[in-house]
This record gives structure tokens, C-alpha cells and sequence, in this order.
């Protein structure tokens, strides 16, 4: 499996760049909150760590990963400043195909809200099938996915600042 390879908090081998001239919206599911508070700090503490200053980070719940498209769309229609949207959440399969239509709902929705606003909206969602799955994704064995969101979320924005200037 790819992500037997790859630990999604290993950023050993990539430039991030400074995060401070940017701000930061972020959105977390509350289901499943065990694990969506550990990708939460993930984020946090990796957006914090590459610079960006905590008055610029504004954070948001939604009751579950459905709603993080609603709050991202809100989140860049009333915060229009903001240079990237973090999504996280953290979706388990259980016995009907719920799961699936949640899923591909998130992925499109905040992909659509993306493109409306012309602005980087993050898809930091869980995808699994178990909760070991999501333990070990959210600074278990496999890393922490808010990292990698986060860290996504700085590019994006400094890719977005160097095409605008
Ligand atoms: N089962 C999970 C859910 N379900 C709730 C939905 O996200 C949504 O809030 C509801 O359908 C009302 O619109 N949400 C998760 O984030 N994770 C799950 O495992
Ligand atoms: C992903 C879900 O919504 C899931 O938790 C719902 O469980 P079930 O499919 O057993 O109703």
C-alpha cells in the first residue's frame, strides 16, 4: 500500500514556506471528535509552526464532514481575506453506503467551493475503513492528515500570492 511508504507528517524533503502574511480558515467535523481534535491540533500546530500567527488562524466546528462544504462556503463568503480553507474530518464506514455518498459528497463540495471563490480550500477528511484506520492517521503510525493539510493550505497560499503579484 502507497501509504505504507509514506507518513503523512514526513515533510523532511519538501520547502514549506513562511506562513506569516497568511491567514487561515479552518473548519472541523465534529463526528468522530477523538479523531477530528487530533487532526485539528495537527493543523494548528503545523500552521503555527511554519509561521502563521494564531490572530490570523479563525476556527470553525460543523456537526459532521457533510457540513464542512457549507463551512467552507460560509467561512470565504463572510471572510472573504482569507488565503486558504482547512477542511477536516473524519468519516467511518459503518454497515450501509452512507459512507460512500459522504464522502464523495466532501470531496466535490469543498472542491466546488474552491473553485467558486478561487481560493484553496484543503480536503483533510479520513476516509476509513475502521477507527484503527483513523487513529493511526491522526498522529498514529501513519502521521498526522492535518499536517499534511496544513502544510498544503501554506503552499496553496503562497502559490495563489506569487500568481497574484
Ligand atoms: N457517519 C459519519 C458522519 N455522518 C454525519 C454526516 O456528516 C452529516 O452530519 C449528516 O448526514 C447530516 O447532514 N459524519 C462524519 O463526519 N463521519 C462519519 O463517520
Ligand atoms: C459514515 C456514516 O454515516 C456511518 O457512520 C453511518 O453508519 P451506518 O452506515 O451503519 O448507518
Amino acid at each position: 500500500m502507497a501509504t505504507q511508504l509514506k507518513n503523512l507528517s514526513d515533510f523532511s524533503a519538501t520547502e514549506i514556506p513562511d506562513a506569516a502574511a497568511y491567514t487561515f480558515g479552518i473548519v472541523v467535523a465534529e463526528w468522530n471528535a477523538e479523531i477530528t481534535n487530533a487532526l485539528y491540533e495537527g493543523a494548528y500546530q503545523s500552521l503555527v509552526k511554519n509561521g502563521a500567527l494564531p490572530e490570523n488562524i479563525f476556527s470553525y466546528s460543523v456537526p459532521g464532514s457533510f457540513e464542512l462544504t457549507s463551512g467552507a462556503e460560509l467561512l470565504l463568503k463572510n471572510k472573504p481575506n482569507l488565503d486558504a480553507v482547512i477542511c477536516l474530518g473524519c468519516v467511518i464506514q459503518g454497515e450501509t453506503r452512507h459512507f460512500d455518498f459522504i464522502c464523495d459528497a466532501v470531496a466535490n463540495g469543498v472542491s466546488n467551493v474552491a473553485i467558486k471563490y478561487s481560493k484553496p480550500v484543503i480536503f483533510g477528511v479520513l476516509t476509513t475503513d475502521n477507527q484503527q484506520q483513523a487513529i493511526d492517521r491522526a498522529g498514529g503510525k501513519h502521521g498526522n492528515k492535518g499536517d499534511e493539510a496544513a502544510v498544503t493550505a501554506i503552499k496553496m497560499a503562497d502559490l495563489a500570492r506569487t500568481l497574484q503579484a
